[in-house]
């Protein structure tokens, strides 16, 4: 499984495109939340929407899902296909009612259903989103009375949909669940009240740590370089093959 940031900014970095990732399996492309910056992010790394098998959304923050309103048109109106949205099923009513009714609907009888292949996933249990690729959604609290998901991809792979410091839920995921990989979002100052702060991440022990690749950081993250413990940051646009990344680089 190779992954490749197309920003790893946090939603106000400027410097950084918004905190979206390709996933890539055995040559078919996931395309990892769908900010405002996304469509920009995706040309300039040589890409279409129409090189995508599907999107996975985590939560409805403009940085995740502020690109699907072209995603869908282009679909619509240059490819001529419905791509596969794999989405909470908690979420489906709110993207479009709060979110992508407002511009992509035409006439009233128009539903997500006419733009996309919606597919609802349930959390805690493992879907398969294309071969080679599974996904398990674990609930995260990102804000109050929103639903939110950070992502356990093949088993061993967390992905943070952004989410408050929880020690715990790291600490079990690691050695319960045996997850070997963490992107976890940063915000680098405290108080981290949506997000973990640094600071917070900064208490997890080694064996923790050894494990967490930082994203979803603000513009002045290069001040931070050498200033996260054992953590890494990870680089946007940089491919990253996920099974080598434990323990090296
Ligand atoms: N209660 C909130 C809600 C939002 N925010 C900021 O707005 C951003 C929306 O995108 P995000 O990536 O979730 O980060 C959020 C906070 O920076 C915040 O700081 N406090
Ligand atoms: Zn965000
Ligand atoms: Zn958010």
């Amino acid at each position: 499984m190779r992954i490749q940031m197309l920003g790893t900014g946090s939603a106000f970095a400027k410097a950084f495109n918004n905190n979206n990732a390709l996933i890539t399996v055995d040559g078919r492309r996931l395309l990892l939340d769908c900010g405002i910056t996304a469509p920009r992010a995706l040309h300039e790394l040589g890409y279409s929407f129409n090189d995508l098998h599907a999107v996975l959304i985590t939560h409805i923050h403009a940085d995740h899902i502020g690109g699907l309103e072209e995603f869908a048109f282009q679909m619509k109106f240059v490819y001529g296909r419905k791509p596969i949205l794999y989405i909470a099923d908690t979420l489906v009513a709110p993207l479009w009612e709060h979110s992508l009714k407002g511009g992509l609907q035409q006439d009233e009888a128009e539903t997500l259903h006419d733009f996309f292949e919606v597919r609802p996933l349930p959390a805690g249990v493992s879907h398969e989103l294309l071969p080679g690729l599974s996904v398990e959604l674990v609930p995260t609290r990102h804000i109050p009375n929103k639903p939110n998901y950070s992502m356990l991809f093949n088993g061993f792979f967390f992905y943070s949909g952004d989410t408050v410091f929880d020690a715990d839920l790291l600490q079990s995921l690691v050695s319960e669940r045996g997850v070997r990989v963490i992107f976890h979002d940063c915000q680098l100052h405290s108080p981290g009240v949506v997000h973990a702060s640094l600071p917070q991440l900064l208490t997890l022990p080694d064996e923790l740590q050894d494990r967490i690749y930082l994203m979803h950081y603000g513009d002045d993250q290069p001040e931070f370089i050498g200033r996260t413990g054992r953590m890494k940051f990870i680089s946007q646009q940089k491919e990253y093959e996920v099974e080598r990344l434990t323990f090296s680089e």
